[in-house]
């Protein structure tokens, strides 16, 4: 009947759509992973995953079985939070960055199968069961993780050994056909980056990228600035790589932009909730009685992101100019707010007792 035909055909325009939208991530920056979440049952990371894997022909290349692969992903997948921000769809945000810039001119014919293969494996499973906390939280609460981990970037080691032991459940050992030494340096390089996601480690990504520019810039004749036989020095670009793919939130659009800010947002104030309710002392930026949003995204891209993405598109331009134009516009959009805020706020203080104007979330931004 005339209902059931419209429900068939909504459900087939939805598929097309998803396949249209996962074909996207092969060569585009700023996909819409909300959009892929709210179209594949809240599978994100399966379905981009599994396409990208395959578009890059690594399951073929290591005779991994498909099945094989999709059922590793889907237990990765199940075992992500559903936080506001540290979720599935920030996994599948990081993987996708990671692949994309993969791509990048410069580094051409760089990388081998096997360490693409770990820096990808590693996005995806970078911060898998992330509890919407963060190490400092952790460790002032005394948590049982802080102990297993003596306070050493204790959720980046959760992340990196619950991957692992995720391989040995029945029919998700994607690293079986690997053979001893393929699978000791898979395991080192996957490590490594992920333990790199920490970000007490983001003073020393940008001093490593520094040296690599300078090298580059003394040694003018070397054409490509990646010694393909330096092992050392493609896994600190793989760990920034990742990295940078973590910390690209600033350098999408707008609009993606600032649903990772909202998200962030409510993550960081639940846990300035908690702290609250523990009589901790609650971490800078977690109030959300007390915050300015738009003020600490102005600290978080002059302070955190542009400092690491200006050395990083010095090492891979041309391909990172349009991601920084994007920052830069966002970055100018975002000052434009925090002047609407504080005139906003001006208007506030004729001594008016209502400090919070009528819709009471002027601080969020849409
Ligand atoms: C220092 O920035 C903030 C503080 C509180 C609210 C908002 C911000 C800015 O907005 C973002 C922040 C992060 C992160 N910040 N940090 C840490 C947290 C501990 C404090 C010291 C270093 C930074 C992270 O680990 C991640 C990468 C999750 C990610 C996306 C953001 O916006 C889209
Ligand atoms: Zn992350």
């Amino acid at each position: 009947n005339d209902v059931e035909r419209l429900r068939l055909t909504r459900k087939l325009n939805m598929n097309i759509f998803l396949a249209q939208l996962i074909e996207s991530t092969n060569d585009t920056w700023g996909v819409d992973l909300f959009e892929v979440d709210a179209l594949s049952n809240h599978r994100p990371l399966t379905h981009v995953a599994l396409h990208l894997f395959k578009q890059r022909n690594i399951l073929k290349q290591f005779q991994i079985r498909e099945l094989t692969f999709f059922k590793f992903i889907s237990a990765i997948e199940a075992k992500y939070r559903n936080n506001p921000y540290h979720n599935n769809i920030h996994a599948t945000d990081v993987l996708q960055a990671s692949h994309h810039m993969l791509n990048f001119s410069v580094f051409k014919n760089v990388f081998t199968e096997l360490e693409v293969f770990a820096a990808l494996f590693a996005a995806a499973v970078h911060d898998v069961d992330h509890p919407g906390v963060t190490n400092q939280y952790l460790i002032n609460t005394n948590s049982d993780l802080a102990i297993l981990y003596n306070d050493e970037s204790v959720l980046e080691n959760h992340h990196v050994t619950l991957a692992f032991q995720t391989l040995s459940t029945e029919g998700c050992d994607v690293l079986s056909t690997l053979n001893r030494k393929q699978h000791q340096m898979f395991r080192k390089m996957v490590i490594s980056v992920v333990l790199a996601t920490d970000m007490s480690k983001h003073i020393q990504h940008i001093g490593h990228l520094k040296t690599m520019v300078e090298i580059r810039r003394l040694s003018s004749s070397a054409s490509s600035i990646i010694d393909p036989e330096n092992a050392e020095d493609k896994l600190q670009i793989l760990q920034s790589l990742v990295h940078c793919s973590d910390l690209s939130n600033p350098l999408k659009p707008l609009n993606l932009y600032l649903q990772w800010t909202d998200r962030i947002m409510e993550e960081f104030f639940r846990q300035g909730d908690l702290e609250k309710s523990l009589n901790l002392e609650v971490s800078p930026l977690c109030d959300r009685e007390n915050s300015n949003i738009c003020k600490s995204q102005m600290g978080f891209i002059d302070y955190v992101v542009h400092p690491l993405w200006e050395i990083w598109s010095r090492l891979t331009q041309p391909d990172c100019q349009p991601i920084m134009d994007i920052l830069e516009s966002n970055r100018v959009w975002i000052a434009s707010q925090v002047l609407t805020e504080d005139d906003k706020h001006d208007g506030d203080d004729d001594g008016d007792d209502d400090k919070d104007d009528d819709d009471g979330d002027d601080d969020v931004i849409r």
